[in-house]
């Protein structure tokens, strides 16, 4: 199977330029993420081109599949909430560039209108969240996110697992809303919520303190940041697995 290219949108540099890789001196050296990306694009695409995705993609979606991925992703958020704080309390011990706080701080502004976005879109399809049963791939990813609040995981590896699980959603989302794309329009609130350029300049920045972080880690620290981001990969993908009505 031949893998779908890349858009260049990852790369700031030249965006901004607005050139179409005029010049080499132009185009920016791959950093530690997306050498990353390339290495385990297979894994990549299988969390970030999802069937739960494709079927929200091409309008074949079972409600009952999204009101049940609505449940249990409003369990995950209000974890994430806590780990996100966690990278917030890291920063500001670790970082030696003072808007990395900054970039994490609008992650949390946005997951205080998230939560209320969750109670509202809830109540529209009538999923009561009071009595959500967390499903066991849920379980795992929380339980994850609670290994990684540990004061002895590095800021480097955090901030992987932070950009990489923002990311997916991103792309997923973003995948949804493209042109030729015939996603419910139900579904549109949601897709936008992650797919919109907004959320995509987020994830940009988190990925730049990502690879700023990555690039003066030690040897045995980056090992750990990589198997960090497989580790994210394979969780989600078991996350859509089971909003999918997988095992
Ligand atoms: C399972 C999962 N992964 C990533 C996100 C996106 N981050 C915050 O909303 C999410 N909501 N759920």
């Amino acid at each position: 199977m031949r893998l779908p290219s890349r858009t260049p949108r990852t790369n700031t540099f030249q965006r901004k330029r607005g050139g179409q890789g005029k010049k080499m001196d132009t185009v920016e050296k791959d950093g530690v993420i997306d050498r990353w990306v390339k290495k385990h694009l297979v894994l990549y695409t299988g969390a970030t081109r999802h069937p739960f995705i494709l079927s929200i993609r091409d309008g074949t979606i079972d409600f009952s599949s999204f009101k049940r991925w609505l449940g249990q992703d409003y369990i995950f958020v209000r974890e994430f909430v806590p780990f996100t704080a966690s990278a917030l309390l890291k920063a500001s011990k670790n970082s030696d560039d003072n808007s990395d706080m900054e970039v994490i701080l609008s992650g949390l502004a946005s997951l205080n209108d998230e939560i209320s976005w969750f109670k509202q879109e809830a109540a529209n399809w009538d999923v009561p969240l009071s009595d959500v049963v967390v499903h066991k791939s849920n379980q795992n990813y929380c339980r994850f996110l609670e290994s990684l609040m540990l004061p002895a995981v590095e800021y480097s590896v955090v901030f992987t697992a932070l950009w990489a699980i923002e990311t997916v959603y991103q792309e997923s989302f973003s995948h949804c809303l493209e042109d030729g794309s015939k996603t419910p329009p139900e579904l549109l609130e949601s897709c936008k919520r992650w797919g919109s350029e907004g959320f995509g300049e987020f994830c940009r920045s988190l990925k730049k303190v990502a690879n700023r972080c990555l690039e003066k880690a030690p040897d045995e620290e980056l090992k750990k940041a990589e198997m960090t981001f497989l580790r994210v990969l394979e969780l989600e993908i078991e996350f859509w697995d089971m909003s999918h009505g997988g095992p």
